[in-house]
């Protein structure tokens, strides 16, 4: 029985999202400005020249870029081997719940709630439950911020004051930095799972406990990062492939994207190479007539919000390498789709996503264009892949 594996390198877009403009992003292009920069010398931290994605560029990823945002950019664009397009997403958000639910087949019926630009950003009713949970007199940040910079900047207070630090971006998301020791790891934990349910029900997609180690000017995030998601609003690509009898296998974010609905095994890791080495051996174990649903999110993470182009294109280059040895293990039936969820250009202002088409790379089912199509159509196409009862939108290219 055929198997089908499901990859997202989040925030692996190619630009040219035909609502860019209404999202402050007309122009953004994560792929091209990368490739761009490297073929211009300004991306040699840690590796050196042009981009070099040899694998994905076989499948079709210049051939994608050139599709969803007419971008041809040196070192991508050889003549595809595998099956490629690119893909448009409709949900309102940029974020990665809405990209990867509408991957799975489910476009996002509602508006999210974002919180407003201002400081206070929260509600006095919120912070008051915040405090009433936490056990504290008040919180710390109350902003929008980058996660990194809001450690750096109100860190040592948060270790003095005992108050946590809350803040937000320009996701639906309530973001809550603590450190692991002082504040301690689990308490962290329950109080963002106890806070979750009040904020779902006011539309705000995550409550995200990030906490962090270290001491005043050298404090670092660790893996334990947690979210806690608003379950999707139907059933998803994971929930068709489970109804049918069949084993998913979900590795890295996908469990707690997906709010654990759907999911078989979990299989989590310390960072994307060890999230690889999952993938690689799923490639020997998995089950015949299996889905795999991998998420990597460092390029995102690590690069993208971090803007830093030289560190996202260290991180494609190793990609690559790895799918090589990847494809090398799969077995006769089996099909491979690489995606994305977003933009992060990270050449773009702000350290934000950026809308943009994703490209669609299939290994396994030969040879060819699918063009321009919808995010939905993923699932669409894995379901007929796989045999399975597909619903939703979605329309399947096989
Ligand atoms: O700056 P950090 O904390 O990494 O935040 C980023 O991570 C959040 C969740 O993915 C996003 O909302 C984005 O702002
Ligand atoms: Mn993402
Ligand atoms: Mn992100």
């Amino acid at each position: 029985m055929s198997r089908a594996f499901l990859v997202v390198m989040d925030s692996l877009g190619i630009g040219g999202a035909p609502d860019a403009a209404a999202f402050g992003d007309e122009g953004a292009n994560t792929v091209a400005h990368i490739a761009e920069a490297c073929a211009a010398g300004r991306a040699e931290q840690g590796r050196s020249g042009p981009l070099r994605m040899p694998v994905l560029d076989a499948l079709g990823l210049g051939a994608a870029l050139q599709l969803a945002s007419d971008a041809r950019v040196p070192g991508l664009g050889a003549v595809p081997t595998g099956l490629w397009g690119a893909a448009t997403e409709v949900s309102h958000g940029k974020d990665t719940p809405s990209g990867h639910w509408e991957l799975a087949g489910v476009p996002v019926p509602w508006d999210w709630s974002y919180f407003p630009e201002t400081v206070p950003a929260f509600p006095q009713d919120l912070v008051a439950e915040v405090c009433r949970l936490a056990g504290t007199d008040g919180i710390l940040g109350n902003c929008h911020a980058s996660g990194t910079e809001i450690i750096d900047r109100l860190g040592a207070e948060h270790m003095r004051s005992g108050w946590p630090i809350c803040y937000t971006s320009a996701d639906s998301v309530f973001q809550i930095a603590a450190h692991e020791e002082s504040f301690g790891l689990d308490r962290l934990i329950a109080l963002c799972e106890g806070l979750a349910p009040l904020l779902h029900a006011r539309r705000v997609g995550r409550v995200i406990a990030r906490p962090f180690v270290g001491q005043p000017g050298s404090f670092s995030r660790t893996a334990n990062r947690r979210d806690f998601a608003i379950a999707p609003p139907a059933p998803t690509l994971l929930d068709w492939v489970q109804d049918a009898g069949r084993p998913t296998h979900a590795i890295g974010k996908i469990g707690d994207i997906f709010s654990h609905r759907g999911i078989g095994k979990l299989h989590k890791g310390k960072d994307d190479a060890a999230l690889f080495d999952h993938l690689d051996r799923l490639a020997d174990e998995a089950e015949p007539g299996s889905l795999i649903f991998a998420n990597f999110v460092e390029f995102d993470s690590l690069y993208g919000h971090r803007r830093d182009v030289s560190g996202y294109a260290r991180a494609l280059e190793w990609f690559d390498a790895r799918a090589g040895g990847f494809l090398a293990r799969l077995r006769p039936g089996d099909m491979v789709l690489f995606t994305a969820d977003h933009g992060n250009d990270p050449t773009w202002r702000g350290t934000e996503h950026t809308r943009e088409r994703v490209p669609v790379l299939i290994a396994g089912r030969g040879a060819g264009s699918l063009g321009l199509c919808a995010f939905a159509d993923v699932a669409a196409s894995i379901a007929t892949h796989l045999d399975i009862p597909a619903q939703g939108p979605g329309r399947s290219f096989l």
